[in-house]
């Protein structure tokens, strides 16, 4: 008997690209939730009595979770083993709940609770309000976290051997956009009705998020069933199994590749965090100016990773990106420590934005596609799971080291912010040389991961598109 072909909806372009749109918004949203209180440092330190530890603590609060509870590596299995629609719901679930928290946490209605008078009364430098905005925020951020792992293997499925790095740049390109709008409307919100409103904004949008997830997976239903109807069965040895964990940790692509990752991304989301504050001190600018200056950051990422992506696709040459937006990475973090403020203008300012957004195309749009090449693809999700927790510890560890190394370098700058003494700022010298550190060690990583590219034959060189 003749078996009736399908035309899977993967080949379909418009599908494709469809699919791509509704996962990626989700990400813009999600992107927007991550730094929605990024450039308020100074107002929460005013308003709500938030040190730069305090700050520095939230930014690694999202990955609280993800790396001491291990949950990024539960999301890959969960996603290998239930698969994308039922992974993307709980993310988007997950991203509100954890959101919802961390609004009441900045609420009137929390502050005047006996449970926030409790959460006040130990550790008492850090306020009640950024203990329970820790928590909402952790738990925002598995939801994040375990979302950015299943849009990327959805992205393998409908877009493997066709435009898979474009795909996945044009997916970073949108979530950097939702960066951009932060800077731009964050500012705004929290002029009108304070840090609390902007955080309220982030969540509405988080809830939009959560229904473009929900609209997504009736089409990944509709591949799932016809690729049941040309694939019939999987066999054994296609599925996942928790022995795959060890063959992940002990390949060293994906060891070189997940070093390289953590160096590289300490020295871009955390310095995010700080970014705007670093330019109003360094440029000595209001916080609303010096965030429209660090909203050219995702912007320039934005503008390049699709066409990186579509360069990687048809000429390939993944590792040498890599090591390309490593130099780039360390010169940027250089200029911001060294060249003194009398020097340093608008111009610099935005110059050394557009470079450090130049790495930021670089590296991640030659990355994410490049793990399809080093692992199987049934333990895809995993391999995803596994290199965002390793990158996590850095993403959690960092902000705290930054914060702590501005508060050493610039002794009592921040007792006197918090008394509301006009015209002090933070000097952020050390802190940039630190990342400038990350951006040296990722550069050297960069030709490890060549070396271990060149001998196992991974193809990372080679074009994603298949002739
Ligand atoms: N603060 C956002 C953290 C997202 C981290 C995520 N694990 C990731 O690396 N995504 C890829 C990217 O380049 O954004």
């Amino acid at each position: 008997m003749k078996e009736k072909a399908v035309t899977l909806l993967n080949e379909s372009k418009t599908a494709r690209w469809i699919a791509l749109a509704l996962i990626s918004t989700t990400m813009f949203f999600a992107y927007f939730f991550v730094d929605v209180v990024a450039p308020l440092q100074s107002m929460l330190e005013t308003d709500y009595k938030w040190t730069p530890e305090v700050f520095g603590m939230l930014g690694g609060s999202e990955f609280f979770l993800n790396v001491f509870a291990f949950f990024l590596i539960f999301s890959g299995v969960i996603l290998d083993k239930m698969g994308i629609r039922f992974t993307l719901i709980t993310a988007g679930l997950t991203m509100v709940i954890g959101a919802g928290l961390k609004f009441y946490a900045l609420t009137p209605g929390f502050a005047d609770t006996g449970f926030a008078a409790w959460l006040g009364s130990f550790i008492t430098w850090v306020p009640a309000s950024a203990k329970l905005a820790f928590v909402g925020f952790a738990i925002f951020g598995i939801g994040v976290e375990m979302a950015g792992i299943t849009v990327s293997k959805t992205i393998v499925k409908w877009f493997k051997g066709k435009e898979m790095a474009l795909a996945m740049g044009l997916e970073m390109a949108v979530a950097r956009l939702g960066v951009f709008a932060v800077f731009r409307l964050t500012p705004i919100f929290a002029e009108n009705g304070g840090p609390s409103n902007s955080v309220l904004w982030g969540l509405v949008f988080l809830c939009i998020g959560f229904l473009l997830f929900l609209t997504y997976t009736f089409m990944d239903a509709k591949l799932d069933k016809q690729m049941g109807v040309s694939k019939l069965t999987t066999s054994p040895e296609d599925e996942f199994k928790l022995s795959d964990l060890k063959k992940i940790f002990t390949n060293p692509g994906f060891l070189a590749i997940s070093a390289l990752c953590v160096l590289f991304y300490s020295a871009i989301f955390p310095f995010q965090k700080f970014a705007t504050d670093m330019l109003a001190s360094k440029l000595n600018v209001d916080i609303k100016s010096a965030a429209a200056y660090v909203s050219f950051f995702p912007i320039g990422a934005m503008i390049l990773t699709p066409f990186i992506g579509y360069f990687l696709d048809v000429r390939g040459k993944g590792a040498t990106m890599m090591i390309y937006g490593a130099v780039l990475l360390t010169v940027s973090h250089l200029i911001f420590a060294l060249v003194p403020a009398e020097s340093f203008g608008v111009v610099t300012a935005i110059l050394t934005i557009v470079i450090l957004g130049t790495a930021f195309s670089l590296v991640p749009a030659s990355m994410w596609p490049s793990l399809p090449k080093i692992v199987e693809d049934r333990y895809l999700g995993s391999a995803y799971g596994a290199i965002f927790w390793i990158q996590n510890i850095g993403l959690l560890a960092v902000p705290i080291l930054i914060g702590w190394a501005l508060t050493a370098s610039n002794p009592g700058v921040s007792e006197q912010i918090a008394a509301g003494v006009e015209g002090v700022k933070y000097n952020y010298t050390v802190p940039e040389l630190i990342f400038a550190g990350f951006g040296v060690l990722a550069f050297i990583l960069g030709f490890v991961l060549k070396f271990v590219d060149k001998k196992n034959g991974y193809g990372l060189e080679l074009p994603n598109k298949k002739k």
